[in-house]
């Protein structure tokens, strides 16, 4: 197969490296970003598991690497740690930058159906088509053993994407994820833009829709969830109560962990960071 990985840098990091690609997408016709984490097992020649990290609006594949500290227990768990850009960038689309909860930096990880958006904005396709299955090809990372966790809108597209491709992931957490966004504005927004505005649509892509349509666990094994308190979009934008309610009417286990005096930011990620790279390390062991 031909190699899609550019390597745009590599710094050493807890023995291990973090590295910077570019990969050529046919899915969204751009080149795109991804940062990768390979732990000094990896590096040692040994296919690792690998905890795919989904960011929220306005990041890049470069926030997660170095707001979340999460590279020196990544190193010690043999961990890789995959934080792909959250949007396509540089399609010349009138606008695309002018919102920072639409269009550039606010992929929603879903594929577009509507002008102009549909012929770029395509993550889901690129994120399980070409990215993942090109990271498995070209380094030193198990893809049968994969973890996805997120943060914000990062979050929905973790619960999402792990929902819609049940088998695809081994273990499922977020960070104060979006998790009903049919019902909050940013989501109504993203959905209106890139899905149209017939609401029969959107369910496809909502974690609460989603986990409401299982009559069994999809995640046998729990799933965790954290969020602060102190948050301001909790409100408005994040409903964490109404995931929780379908989870527990489909019986599936839900760690939905609820943290006073904590906002929305990164000092809140990197505070329980830990607790999800062992989640998913215990899942992705064997
Ligand atoms: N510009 C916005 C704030 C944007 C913001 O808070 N983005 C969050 C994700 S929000 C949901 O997806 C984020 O992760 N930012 C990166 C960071 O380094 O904190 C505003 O004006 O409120």
């Amino acid at each position: 197969m031909t190699a899609t990985l550019e390597l745009l840098s590599t710094h050493a990091c807890f023995g291990g490296e973090q590295r910077y690609y570019r990969h050529a997408s046919d899915a969204t016709g751009l080149p795109m970003r991804v940062s990768v984490y390979l732990p000094p097992k990896a590096l040692a020649g040994a296919p690792v598991p690998a905890l795919v990290y989904l960011a929220g609006l306005t990041c890049t594949e470069d926030t997660f690497p170095t707001k979340a500290g999460a590279q020196r227990l990544a190193a010690e768990l043999g961990l890789a740690l995959i934080a792909p850009d959250t949007s396509p960038r540089g399609a010349g689309i009138a606008g695309e930058a002018e919102a920072w909860d639409f269009g550039v930096g606010a992929g929603f990880y879903l594929d577009a159906t509507q002008a102009p958006w549909s012929a770029h904005w395509r993550m889901e396709s690129w994120l399980l088509a070409e990215l993942l299955p090109a990271l498995a090809d070209e380094l030193p990372i198990d893809g049968t053993r994969l973890g996805l966790t997120g943060h914000s809108m990062g979050g929905h597209g973790a619960l999402t994407l792990a929902l819609r491709h049940p088998g695809r992931f081994r273990s499922l957490s977020a960070f104060a994820p979006i998790c009903a966004p049919t019902r909050c504005p940013w989501g109504e927004k993203a959905f209106t833009g890139y899905l149209g505005a017939d609401r029969a649509a959107w369910a496809a892509h909502d974690a609460t829709e989603l986990m409401s349509g299982h009559q069994a666990a999809p995640y046998p094994a729990g799933i965790l969830i954290d969020q602060g308190l102190d948050d301001k979009f909790l409100a408005e934008q994040l409903h964490p109560h109404l995931l929780e309610a379908a989870c527990q009417a489909a019986g599936q286990t839900l760690t939905l962990r609820r943290h006073a005096g904590y906002d929305h930011g990164y000092y809140f990620v990197q505070t329980f960071m830990d607790d999800h790279l062992r989640h998913h390390a215990r899942q992705l062991a064997g």
